[in-house]
């Protein structure tokens, strides 16, 4: 039995834009979701996931074909669900040439789902590292991080950038730009989340972002404008300027509301962090719906956030040095 986990993050700048090339800065946070793998003795993959929307459950099933999951919800929905899971068990078991390996895989998370906060990312990278190790198989973070993007790039149809998954196999603060994934030096950040309770469908939102980039070029130049304001960021980052940092978040997030991707409850969530003083404030990850991420050093945004209506829970969470680890 081996259990790996991997961190969750936040995007600092430039989700959405990333998957059409352009660069984005996401840090890892201290939320981990957490992967045990134990070996079978058949080729089957059981699956128990206390902590999907779907109420707990477990499923158990061979394959994709034949798939028979015992749980009393739609097989769609199971299908959807565990889409992440089932690839990254098909790349542990492409990496360590066993085919045929079945797994028990439970799965405990901290990281709400859909929610902005990469639990999709977490969950694949440390299944990944989970799985091959079981196998007696050692893979480097690279190979983690490279994996766990095809994975994602499958189950998102096509539409996935390498930024959530390099950062959560590396953890810390990193830059992605199309193949190009690096570490870059970050100030202890001040990060305040707000989570409404919600969730998007990051490939559906994605969907979304390319029709209007297709059909208007305005969002075209939207989606070039979020990159240069991405670089104009990383400047930012690197003298430390909290306060340059706040407006350039603030900036983010009215682009990637004009592309669509905002909701109701985020922009009052951005709202109440700014009114409370907070240097700046966006959505991250996907957006529809899910979380914000503000940069205060004070407590005004976390208290504020207790009273705003639409929003669940407001914490601080840490920038995580590290990546995926073996428990
Ligand atoms: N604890 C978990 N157990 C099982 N599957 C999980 C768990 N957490 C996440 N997943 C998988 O990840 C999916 C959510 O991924 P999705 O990309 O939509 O959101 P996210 O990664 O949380 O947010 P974002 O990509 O915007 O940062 C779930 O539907 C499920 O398939
Ligand atoms: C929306 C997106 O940019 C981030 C989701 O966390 C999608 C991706 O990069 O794969
Ligand atoms: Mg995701």
């Amino acid at each position: 039995m081996t259990t790996a986990s991997a961190p969750g993050k936040v995007y600092l700048f430039g989700e959405h834009a990333v998957v059409y090339g352009e660069p984005a800065v996401p840090s890892a946070i201290s939320r981990r979701a957490r992967v045990t793998a134990e070996r079978r003795a058949d080729s089957r993959l059981r699956v128990h996931a206390e902590d999907l929307s779907l109420d707990g459950f477990t499923v158990e099933y061979s394959g994709e074909t034949d798939s028979t999951p015992d749980v009393d919800v739609s097989p769609g929905l199971v299908r959807a669900a565990m889409g992440y899971v089932d690839a990254a068990v098909s790349q542990a078991r492409e990496a360590t040439d066993a085919p045929e390996a079945g797994f028990d895989i439970t799965i405990e998370s901290e990281i709400p789902l859909g929610a902005g906060l990469g639990s999709s990312a977490a969950v694949v990278v440390a299944g990944i590292e989970a799985a091959t190790r079981e196998l007696g198989v050692e893979l480097g973070t690279e190979e983690i991080a490279d994996r766990a993007y095809r994975a994602e790039h499958e189950v998102q149809e096509g539409q996935a950038s390498r930024a959530d998954t390099f950062c959560s196999a590396t953890g810390g603060a990193v830059r992605v730009e199309g193949e190009d994934c690096r570490a870059i030096e970050a100030p202890d950040l001040p990060f305040v989340i707000g989570f409404d309770g919600g969730a998007g469908d990051t490939g559906e939102l994605v969907a979304g972002v390319r029709e209007l980039r297709e059909r208007y070029p305005f969002a075209a130049s939207t989606v070039e404008t979020i990159g240069d304001l991405v670089r104009q960021g990383e400047r930012a980052l690197a003298e430390g300027d909290l306060e340059e940092l706040g407006t350039l978040m603030d900036f983010n997030h009215g682009l990637l509301s004009s592309l669509g991707v905002s909701s109701r409850s985020l922009d009052r969530m951005v709202w109440a962090a700014r009114d409370a003083g907070a240097h700046g404030a966006k959505l991250t990850g996907a957006g529809g719906g899910g979380c914000i991420v503000a940069l205060d050093p004070t407590d005004g945004t976390e208290s504020a956030l207790g009273f705003t209506p639409g929003c669940e829970e407001g914490f601080r969470a840490e920038l995580d040095d590290e990546g995926v680890r073996v428990e």
